[in-house]
């Protein structure tokens, strides 16, 4: 076994040593694991493996390489490592973001692509400014309800009606996503290599598609899950008003061009809420943490808002005049990417890339957050400067078409977050109504201190990270707000 091993690390790029048999599984940490590979890339360079058993993982520590990789060889990197815990025995190969690039994965996608691409994605629009209103009038109204919790409310409304259609969901009712998201934390737990035996010893695998006792809980997420997909697809379909933007409503009348069943479209309709959902709301929570710690942001959007909005709440006509706010979700994403391991992918087929010589199999790690702080990438990383995405007039920069380097945090190729443009609609329209609707200021104990949360001050839950939970203040800033906000929810 170590011949073999040594014989395919030689073909690899160097990483750090581990151990025999083990290799480096004893120093990888089961939180933040992006820090330590970028820590390791600072050391072994933007390309390098490590290795868990015999499974080795390539990791891209920079823009150019990941560009280089899962971009210009996306047809040899996109497909997904067998997490067979997550992908066989929960989702029984039913969610497209475990599958490889398969025919029903491509009908998935191109399913989705009808729906969400840059162009059809704004049918949306009225909705999420809809929603944005609601964010803020709810911000205003209700002041003691947790910041995070009303952005999440946002994220998860706005994506649940996307889908399935129906009105907001209300701050004070019950939420109806409540069981998806239940559904979705448990299968992101099955999703951590560290939670999966048979993950870290692929031979039990036979054993447990043997024996259903071994499958109990896993079978019984399926069924559970299975059933809400079901119930949520059927009640989306006879609805009326949204019915002719919900995505359901379009892959239901378009399977047969799609090429989709509709077993596959309730799971790939459930999959888009369990993927949009709370990357959303991280991004926000983020984007909050973000305004607090440089209040000179925030303050040049909110005179751009002024300037072009007045008393008039921010609208998706008025964004071309807004780049600012553009810019600021931009540099969010970069700054703290919420979702800095991306998804992992894995070579199909054996590829040379630099002198190297990578096997099929190899689980390729693309590593935003090290790539977010290229220093070939992006002057100053470690600054929040949202000016890197304008030109000096304040205009923003075109879209770097071969790095995507205001884009690095929806992944790559041909596996890139299939939601990015209706996702930066959302974040677009929520982030401009929250700049122009109030100045953000922390909370400050009896003495009168202020109540900080650090910019490092993150809590891991597994696929996304985000700040630990933090009080904020919203001083509104102007006159007649609560009719304004009112009259933005009617529509
Ligand atoms: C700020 C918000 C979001 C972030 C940061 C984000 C990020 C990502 C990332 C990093 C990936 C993996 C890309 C790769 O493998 O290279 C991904 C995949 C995906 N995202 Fe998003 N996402 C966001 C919002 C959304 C939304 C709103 C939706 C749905 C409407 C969505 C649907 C998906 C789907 C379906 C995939 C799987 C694509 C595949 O495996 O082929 N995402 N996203």
């Amino acid at each position: 076994i170590r011949d073999e091993m040594r014989k395919r690390t030689s073909r690899l790029p160097p990483g750090p040593p581990g151990l025999p048999l083990l290799g480096n599984i004893l120093q990888l940490p089961s939180q933040f694991l992006y820090r330590k590979l970028t820590a390791w890339s600072d050391r072994y360079g933007p390309i390098y493996t490590f290795w868990i058993g015999s499974q080795p993982y390539l990791v891209l520590g920079s823009t150019a390489v990941s560009a280089d990789l899962l971009d210009r060889m996306s047809a040899v990197t996109s497909d997904r490592p067998p997490m067979i815990k997550p992908r066989v025995f929960y989702f029984k190969g039913m969610n497209l973001l475990l599958q490889d690039r398969t025919l029903t994965w491509r009908a998935q996608r191109r399913s989705i692509h009808a729906s969400l691409n840059i162009h059809t994605a704004t049918r949306y629009n009225s909705m999420q400014a809809q929603e944005a209103a609601y964010l803020a009038l709810s911000l205003l109204q209700h002041p003691e309800k947790p910041f995070r919790r009303q952005l999440h409310r946002f994220a998860a409304s706005v994506i649940f009606r996307a889908v399935y259609g129906g009105d907001t969901i209300q701050l004070l009712d019950v939420d109806p996503t409540k069981r998806i998201e239940e559904l979705t934390d448990e299968s992101m737990h099955a999703m951590m290599p560290q939670n999966s035996v048979v993950d870290i010893f692929p031979f039990l695998k036979p054993l447990i598609q043997r024996v259903k006792w071994f499958r109990k809980q896993a079978d019984s997420w399926f069924s559970d899950a299975e059933q809400e997909a079901k119930r949520r697809y059927d009640a989306a379909l006879p609805t009326d008003g949204w019915e002719a933007t919900t995505v359901v409503h379009d892959v239901n009348i378009n399977m047969g061009k799609y090429g989709i069943t509709k077993h596959q479209a309730m799971w790939m309709t459930m999959a888009l809420f369990m993927a949009g959902q709370e990357t959303s709301d991280t991004a926000l929570y983020i984007f909050g943490l973000a305004m607090l710690h440089h209040p000179e942001a925030a303050s040049t959007a909110q005179r751009q808002l002024d300037a072009v909005c007045g008393d008039c709440a921010p609208t998706f006509e008025d964004r071309e005049k807004l780049p600012f706010v553009d810019a600021i979700v931009k540099e969010t994403l970069r700054w703290r990417p919420g979702v800095p391991l991306s998804v992992p992918h894995r070579a199909s087929e054996e590829f040379e890339y630099r002198g190297y010589v990578i096997p099929a199999g190899t689980v390729i790690l693309d590593n935003v957050w090290s790539q977010t702080r290229d220093p070939a990438a992006y002057k100053h990383p470690e600054s929040f400067d949202p000016t890197r995405f304008l030109d000096d007039s304040g205009t923003l920069l075109p879209a770097t078409a071969d790095t995507h380097l205001d884009q690095l945090g929806f992944g790559h190729g041909r596996r890139v977050c299939a939601g990015r443009d209706f996702a930066l609609n959302t974040l677009f329209i929520a982030c401009a109504y929250m700049l122009w609707a109030f100045r953000f200021e922390w909370p400050v104990d009896e003495e009168g201190k202020e109540i900080v949360c650090g910019v490092d001050e993150f809590q891991d839950t597994s696929i996304t990270v985000s700040p630990r939970e933090f009080g904020i203040v919203l001083k509104p800033r102007k006159e007649g707000l609560e009719e304004t906000l009112l009259a933005g929810v009617k529509g």
